[in-house]
């Protein structure tokens, strides 16, 4: 095709986007870029938005269209969508939280497109409500094990079972540990999520409405699903957990309630100083702990070390717990001396990760060696050694010829590496 003929092909694939022509826009896929733009700058996810074509969104969303690209006056699809007031359109490109979080970069657990509504969990009346509001979504856990439906035909992935009130029974409904999850949109009348934990013998009731679903061990199954169920899963997942492990009180050992939907207990007795003054014991745990991709000195390599509960072969980046009035910069320099020996100077943040196995926050960073010598503690790392880019390379490839590799793309660790990889090109 000449250039002109391009022009013009490009240009009623847009047309078919901002007319809402459904038909004529497929026979565009696999032909057209998808995220091709006008003169101005707008993709055809944008015309969509524009006119509050709800189909047409759905279709480009599904064939995998950029959603965070911004037009010349800056505005996503989803900010055009808003400003024209189709509220539909708004709602389903905000589901998608690629469009909020433009420029950030996002890992696996950390995809929750549920809109927590925290003021709701203070209304215990309107919770009831939507417990019982036949439009509200209730995943299930026996023990912190999820009810999931296994990959099945073009799905790859699980995803949550997700059941109505009427499919479950009233006692289940009124035993089970539930969570208040959030609602679908910032829209007060969409959809409320709610988690259910069961202490056992759910799967009759379950398997009922969907025979091929089953409950099973988070890990590793849960690094194979859909990305934003695998959002929901950490949240679910780590208050679940806390909410099984800390049943008495921390401060006198009477039992505790579970209020605010699950993000709040309160200890039963009422001399008790909980009740009194700043503390944290009553809501739910998150424990920060650090990653890091070290740097060598001449920047051409990278510390990477095995823990012994690794698979064989597989190495990945440093980690440690943060402890208590630490930095983050600090926790850095500490673990990777404690564990290799090396001294860090500077500390570049990266990015986070929720890590629900039960309730750690990675934060992710990239940290600036000024030593190189290893003295490697065993008890921590079974090795640690300094990995030329190349080598780093072939080992992300999966054809590195010792058969090493590094942990897959679900975990921060890949990220981390993944970054240094492309942006220490300039320095082969
Ligand atoms: N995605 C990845 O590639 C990797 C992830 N990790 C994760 O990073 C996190 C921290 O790394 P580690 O090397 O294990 O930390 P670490 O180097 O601080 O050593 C672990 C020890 O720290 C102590 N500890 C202190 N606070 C703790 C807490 N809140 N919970 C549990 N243990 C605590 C325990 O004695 C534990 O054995 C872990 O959650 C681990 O799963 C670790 C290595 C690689
Ligand atoms: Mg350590
Ligand atoms: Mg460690
Ligand atoms: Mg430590
Ligand atoms: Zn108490």
């Amino acid at each position: 095709m000449g250039e002109t003929t391009v022009k013009q092909f490009n240009q009623k694939f847009l047309d078919a986007a901002a007319h809402g022509n459904l038909e004529d826009l497929k026979a565009f896929f696999g032909s057209v870029d998808i995220d091709v733009r006008s003169d101005r700058g707008w993709t055809a996810l944008m015309f969509a938005a524009r006119n509050g074509h709800v189909e047409i969104i759905s279709a480009l969303i599904e064939k995998g269209c950029d959603m965070q690209v911004m037009n010349a006056s800056g505005q996503t699809a989803l900010d055009i969508a808003q400003f024209w007031n189709h509220k539909d359109a708004a709602s389903i490109l905000s589901q998608h939280k690629e469009n909020v979080l433009f420029d950030q970069i996002h890992n696996y657990y950390s995809l929750n497109p549920l809109y927590r509504a925290s003021d709701l969990r203070k209304e215990e009346s309107t919770l009831q409500a939507l417990k019982k509001n036949i439009s509200s979504k209730f995943i299930l856990f026996e023990q912190q094990k999820p009810f999931l439906l296994p990959p099945e035909g073009e799905r790859k992935r699980y995803k949550f079972a997700l059941f109505s009130c009427d499919e479950l029974p009233p006692s289940l409904l009124e035993e089970a540990t539930m969570v208040f999850l959030g609602l679908e949109t910032w829209e007060p009348s969409s959809s409320a999520w709610f988690a259910l934990d069961v202490k056992e013998n759910a799967a009759g009731p379950a398997t009922q409405v969907y025979p091929q679903g089953l409950f099973v061990t988070p890990f590793p199954a849960t690094m194979q699903m859909e990305e934003t169920h695998a959002g929901i899963f950490a949240e679910a997942h780590s208050i679940l957990c806390w909410l099984e492990r800390y049943r008495f009180c921390p401060t006198c050992g009477t039992r505790q309630t579970i209020v605010e939907g699950g993000y709040k207990q309160t200890c039963t007795n009422t001399g008790c100083s909980s009740h009194k003054g700043i503390h944290n014991t009553c809501y739910p745990r998150v424990d920060p702990s650090l990653i890091m991709l070290v740097v060598s000195p001449d920047k051409k390599m990278c510390l990477l070390g095995r823990q012994k509960r690794f698979p064989p072969k597989m190495f990945s980046c440093l980690a440690g717990f943060m402890e208590p009035g630490e930095c983050i910069e600090d926790t850095c320099r500490r673990e990777v001396e404690e564990e290799s020996g090396v001294k860090v100077g500077k500390v570049d943040y990266h990015s986070s990760q929720p890590w629900p196995f039960p309730a750690t926050l990675m934060l992710g960073c990239i940290a600036y060696a000024r030593t190189d010598t290893l003295k490697i503690d065993k008890e921590e790392l079974e090795e640690a050694q300094w990995f030329p880019r190349a080598e780093v390379a072939q080992m992300m490839a999966g054809q590195h010829p010792g058969g090493l590799f590094v942990p897959p793309k679900q975990a921060i660790a890949h990220q981390l590496i993944k970054s240094w990889l492309a942006s220490s090109s300039s320095h082969l």
